[in-house]
């Protein structure tokens, strides 16, 4: 599903409008209506008090056609115009006039004002910003928005909690809605998805309201978000008619004294998700280690005792994963150097193999093209320098991807996969996986996908969805702290299963 930029989402509301032949005030209407049918499905006439704080431009708009819709079902509201501009938009202005045909007196807020009082059983809704927030609120506009913050009142935003700017980290972090829940409209907005700006966001969901298809359709998103219906047509059905060598040969290089479990990882969960062959290449100190763990696998070693030293193939393997446990050893750093002058196929470069990319940035042309790269934020930040925020950490991010023509993973509680200028958002896992281990299983998992033959972007962003969704499954059964890397990989196969059965009524991807 495209995540649009709000001029996206500006142009698709004047396409609809032209389009269909309405007003701009019948969508706002239609936005209300979902607000309000949203919360009736929920309340069914309960009586709480539910305080809508509305701004002045089409976002306050909502709020106010939402109580009016909310006053003739006989719920007991109370409207509080947070007056921050003399702009206020058109239709607004028309829906103000409404709820005072409909006898509403709203309460104005200025600068001078007392704050309202919001009890911890009102409901609050957050309509003062929406997408059209563009500088920081005034000094006494983010005071209203600290005293709805400490209400702890539920509180819900409509379309985007107010202070959260859409293309940008707040100006100031105490001047965002921290919102219970966000309904937000048609399109998810990036900033959910972010580490910095996605704390205000506790759990979203999306209301159609009835932009049309077409524009939705034609327009071109800088950034997808990836659920199971984005996965499922990327599955490769496995042939009756097949063989191991139809799913490829594997190869794992990594490990080092004390670090071959991460091998022993990577290359179980390679197996697991369903690689025909796989050969694991370690220092000699692991032989027997990864000969007993894991009797599917082959293992091949380094003259070395403890470290990687010289990657001698006695095959050409389809794909190669490296990196996890392998340390930052001179001897380790030239014997991949070698390997990435040697291979030309794609490889998927994780942990250490990542820091002695950052420590020898000549190494870089080397990287054979559509090569995956795998760093958690520490190892991203030696490859692509500092960031000021996480939008400057996309744009890095991007850049770095394009000019080695390689696919970036950006690991976090929503992982993004760059490539050639897009990025593709994920939407499983969980914080159990903030685990030891748990970067070595989604090495292998990719590994294992590319050597079947996904092609190597769809190979990451299947892979980033099966290594989250294992996870959850995982969680759902044993709760977050008992997350193991090792019992993530015994959930590949429920993963698989799980992608490739029916949906249900709401789709994971509309809601978060
Ligand atoms: N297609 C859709 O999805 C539909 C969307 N709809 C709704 O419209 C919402 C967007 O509405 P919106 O464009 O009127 O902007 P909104 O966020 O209400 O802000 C109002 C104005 O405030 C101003 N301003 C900005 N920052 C400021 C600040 N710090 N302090 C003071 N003022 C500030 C700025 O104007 P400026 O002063 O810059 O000229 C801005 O224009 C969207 O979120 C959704 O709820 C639906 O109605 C139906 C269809
Ligand atoms: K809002």
């Amino acid at each position: 599903m495209k995540i649009f930029s709000a001029q996206q989402i500006y142009n698709a509301d004047k396409f609809t409008i032209e389009k269909q032949q309405i007003t701009s005030d019948v969508l706002m209407e239609q936005a209300a209506t979902k607000l309000f049918e949203w919360i009736h499905a929920r309340l069914r006439g309960t009586q709480v008090n539910i305080k809508l704080f509305c701004g002045i431009g089409n976002n306050g708009g909502d709020g106010i056609a939402l109580a009016r819709l909310l006053h003739e079902h006989g719920y007991s509201i109370q409207v509080h115009v947070v007056n921050y501009s003399e702009k206020r938009s058109k239709d607004f202005l028309l829906n103000l006039e409404r709820i005072k045909e409909n006898k509403i007196w709203p309460d104005f807020i200025n600068e001078d004002s007392d704050l309202p009082e919001i009890s911890p059983n009102d409901i609050v809704v957050d309509a003062i910003f929406g997408i059209g927030l563009n500088r920081t609120p005034d000094k006494w506009v983010g005071r209203l928005i600290q005293h709805i913050n400490a209400s702890q009142a539920f509180v819900l935003a409509v379309d985007i909690p107010s202070g959260l700017p859409m293309d940008r980290s707040p100006w100031n972090t105490y001047y965002v809605i921290e919102a219970s829940y966000v309904l937000s409209f048609q399109v998810p907005k990036l900033v959910f998805f972010l580490p910095e700006t996605g704390v205000y966001v506790n759990q979203w969901e999306l209301l159609d309201i009835g932009l049309d298809a077409e524009i939705l359709e034609k327009t071109d998103a800088a950034y997808e978000l990836v659920g199971r219906q984005e996965i499922l047509p990327l599955y490769r059905p496995r042939l009756k008619f097949s063989h191991k060598g139809t799913y490829g040969h594997s190869m794992i290089i990594g490990g080092s004294y004390g670090k071959i479990g991460a091998v022993q990882l990577a290359s179980n969960a390679c197996l697991t998700t369903g690689s025909g062959l796989v050969t694991a290449f370690v220092p000699k100190c692991g032989y027997q280690s990864l000969q007993t763990s894991v009797p599917e696998v082959m293992v091949l070693t380094d003259e070395d005792e403890r470290n990687i030293s010289k990657i001698t193939l006695p095959f050409v393997p389809d794909v190669i994963g490296i990196g996890m446990g392998i340390g930052t050893e001179e001897k380790t750093a030239k014997a991949f150097g070698n390997l990435l002058k040697e291979m030309k196929a794609p490889m998927v470069i994780d942990a250490d193999a990542l820091n002695i990319l950052a420590k020898n940035p000549k190494m870089l042309k080397d990287i054979p093209e559509k090569s995956i790269l795998t760093p958690h934020p520490k190892e991203l930040e030696r490859l692509i320098g500092a960031w000021e925020d996480d939008f400057d950490k996309l744009e890095k991010a991007k850049t770095f991807a394009k000019e080695h023509e390689v696919i970036l993973v950006i690991k976090g509680a929503h992982t993004i996969i760059l490539y050639n200028g897009k990025g593709y958002v994920n939407t499983t896992g969980n914080p159990g996986m903030a685990t030891a281990g748990s970067g070595d299983v989604l090495t292998g998992i990719i590994t294992g996908l590319v050597a079947q033959g996904y092609e190597p972007l769809y190979a990451t962003i299947f892979g980033v969805y099966l290594h989250g969704l294992a996870g959850d499954i995982f969680a759902s059964q044993q709760g977050y702290e008992a997350v193991k890397a090792s019992e993530i990989s015994t959930m590949i196969g429920r993963g698989f299963m799980d992608i490739l059965s029916p949906p249900e009524v709401v789709e994971d991807r509309e809601k978060g």
